[in-house]
């Protein structure tokens, strides 16, 4: 891990930055991971696109570009201004936190769902983190897959200034614009953390419908548009056809990479 990449940002925010969706690792992100939408009833509410972040993590070529791209941002700062700790969210936050902090070799802090930390904690409406895994005077990277309210972010940053460290940047795989959670985090508490940047790679506004499948289908069949059969190097049983939407429906179980 480690090669230094390039990367093509946008401005989205006075504090946050986000991959252009022209980048190479938004590109191969968006290739390989599944979104649902609400038609499917898997959102919670909580806007109309549902990233599943278990394709990144099955997709190890995608996953590691994420963590080196990470890897290099910090790396690449000055000594002095390097993180000193990573703090990750219960669950899916801990996947990409981990394996960032042993990349960086820096201790990694769990925030966990309260009740389920032993010894001293602090405790912060549903979160919980123990007393000591975030020394004073810390720089903190939090790191988590989602950004949607930013209420999850707001309650990490309220413990960490409780710990009088400080957080020196917010990253989060994917965010959801439509429900403000970055402008909550830099509103929150008269612009408390107004000045704490945000670094997201992917956002719902760039996922477009068709690229949201079904997830009853993920165990069974795949709706795909004849445009992605295509472009799919593997052989696939073609179960049924929806004409009007251009769509077929295939069997995953026959799926076999065809000879180069
Ligand atoms: O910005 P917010 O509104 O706080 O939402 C973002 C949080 O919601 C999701 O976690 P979830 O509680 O679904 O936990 P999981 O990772 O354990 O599935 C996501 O992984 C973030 O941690
Ligand atoms: N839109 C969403 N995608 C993935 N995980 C979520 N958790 C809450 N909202 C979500």
């Amino acid at each position: 891990m480690g090669a230094s990449q390039s990367v093509s940002m946008i401005r989205a925010g006075p504090e946050h930055l986000r991959l252009d969706k022209e980048d190479p690792t938004s590109k191969a992100i968006m290739a390989i991971l599944p979104f649902y939408s609400t038609e499917y009833g898997c959102s919670d509410g909580k806007g109309d696109k549902y990233f599943e972040m278990s394709g990144i993590m099955e997709c190890p070529k995608t996953y590691r570009t994420v963590i080196d791209l990470l890897l290099s941002r910090y790396k690449g700062l000055p000594e002095d201004q390097r993180p000193t700790a990573i703090a990750g969210f219960e669950a899916r936050g801990f996947v990409f936190a981990s394996t960032l902090a042993a990349a960086l070799e820096l201790p990694l802090a769990m925030i966990r769902r309260a009740g389920k930390l032993p010894g001293i904690t602090y405790r912060q409406g549903e979160h919980e983190i123990r007393f000591g895994a975030v020394p004073p005077d810390a720089r903190v990277v939090l790191v988590d897959d989602l950004i949607a309210s930013g209420a999850s972010m707001i309650t990490a940053l309220e413990m960490v200034r409780k710990m009088k460290a400080t957080v020196k940047e917010i990253v989060s795989v994917a965010d959801i614009p439509e429900l403000g959670g970055v402008k909550n985090i830099h509103a929150h508490d008269a612009g408390a953390f107004k000045d704490v940047p945000v670094f997201t790679l992917v956002n719902a506004s760039n996922v477009e419908d068709s690229l949201c499948g079904n997830p009853k289908a993920a165990s069974g069949l795949k709706t795909l548009t004849i445009e992605q059969v295509k472009t799919k190097k593997w052989k696939m049983k073609v179960i049924s056809g929806d004409e009007n939407k251009n769509t077929v429906n295939v069997d995953p179980e026959k799926e076999t990479l065809l000879e180069k």
